[in-house]
């Protein structure tokens, strides 16, 4: 290849950026096409937001710890926490395109009445993922997933989006690590874009990623070992006998689940006697991540049924979930199926 070669290829990739990439995989430019466009630089805008934040968290006073405050979730929240939905929001609000940001910090919807009737769109996220990293600099993220607005849900309780996650219309993830990633996917493949801070852009870098087809990674808390049913131990107990596994746990669902696309293997938080519910949330953490994972050729579950086909009950519903690999899934579903082999696996 001629340098000048050369240099127009590096030009042309340094022009693709997300909200090109958008319009190219729609293949389109048609109004519905320019607004998921729009959409989706929207999310990359939030994302350089809240890594601009996380670089320099450590050097501000009062962007760290606790806010005293307790979520929908019941659990305690953190001031990046409420910085990145707070982030989401303002981002959105702006837009003229999404009608409804459904969030794991908010128990209902936030209306944007400028916004409807013409937004057409419901955006479901978790705005800080890991949040028990933040403090310590270790890898988080964002979470999130388009939906077409279906009804006017003037009671709040998003009964319309209570459909599974075949209805996703996109969803990624942005992974705050060493670079900042984008990863997203229309329904077309996954593909993986790098925020380039020189540009302010997030560059492709990655185009149809494919997940290995088994992996030698398995990621769960096994500190939940004793909370779990038997089916679960047994598969782990087969994983500590089996040479060749490595485990890798980093306490942050998108760090984790970028690991397993990029190198296989497995990432489970399954239910526990007492949560048979486990703790991920469907609608903004498990559907979206589903939905990625499986463009790029992975597999996602319950357990016992694919992970898409799940219908939520409510907005912050959770769901078990095993996700990876093909046949590294296939085989904790395994374990799962009731036979007679499962009941006599030897206690370790
Ligand atoms: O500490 P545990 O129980 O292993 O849970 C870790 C899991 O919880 C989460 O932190 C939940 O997400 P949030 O931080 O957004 O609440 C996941 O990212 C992660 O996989
Ligand atoms: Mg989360
Ligand atoms: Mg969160």
């Amino acid at each position: 290849m001629t340098d000048y070669a050369a240099h127009e290829q590096a030009l042309d990739r340094d022009c693709l950026t997300l909200s090109r990439h958008v319009l190219q995989q729609l293949q389109s430019f048609d109004a519905a096409a320019q607004d998921l466009s729009a959409l989706m630089n929207r999310i990359a805008l939030a994302g350089k937001l809240i890594a601009r934040r996380l670089s320099r968290a450590g050097l501000m006073e009062g962007v760290l710890g606790f806010t005293g405050a307790v979520n929908i979730q019941g659990e305690d929240v953190k001031k990046m926490d409420v910085y990145a939905n707070e982030v989401f929001i303002a981002a959105f609000k702006q837009s003229g395109l999404v009608c409804r940001l459904a969030s794991e910090e908010m128990e209902k919807p936030y209306y944007i009445p400028e916004n409807c009737p013409i937004g057409r769109y419901t955006l479901l996220y978790d705005p800080l993922d890991g949040s028990s990293n933040v403090d310590i600099n270790l890898n988080v993220g964002s979470i999130f997933a388009i939906r077409q607005q279906e009804g006017t849900d003037l009671d709040g309780t998003a009964a319309d989006l209570l459909q599974n996650g075949h209805k996703q219309i996109a969803a990624g993830y942005i992974l705050y690590g060493p670079s900042t990633m984008l990863v997203y996917s229309m329904g077309k493949g996954t593909h993986v874009f790098v925020l380039d801070p020189s540009l302010g852009e997030f560059i492709l870098a990655i185009e149809n990623l494919q997940i290995p087809a088994s992996g030698p990674i398995y990621s769960v808390n096994e500190g939940n070992f004793w909370a779990w049913e038997e089916p679960i131990r047994n598969y782990v107990r087969h994983v500590h006998r089996q040479p060749g596994y490595s485990a890798r746990y980093s306490g942050a669902l998108v760090g984790d689940i970028h690991r397993i696309l990029m190198q296989g293997g497995v990432f489970l938080y399954p239910g526990t006697q007492k949560n048979p519910a486990g703790k991920l949330r469907l609608l903004y953490e498990a559907a979206p991540i589903a939905f990625l994972v499986e463009q790029a050729g992975g597999k996602a579950s319950t357990g016992t049924q694919p992970l898409l086909d799940v219908v939520p009950d409510h907005l912050h519903m959770r769901t078990p979930l095993i996700i990876g690999s093909p046949e590294n899934v296939a085989l904790v579903e395994s374990f799962m199926q009731p036979t007679p082999a499962n009941a006599t696996v030897t206690q370790v």
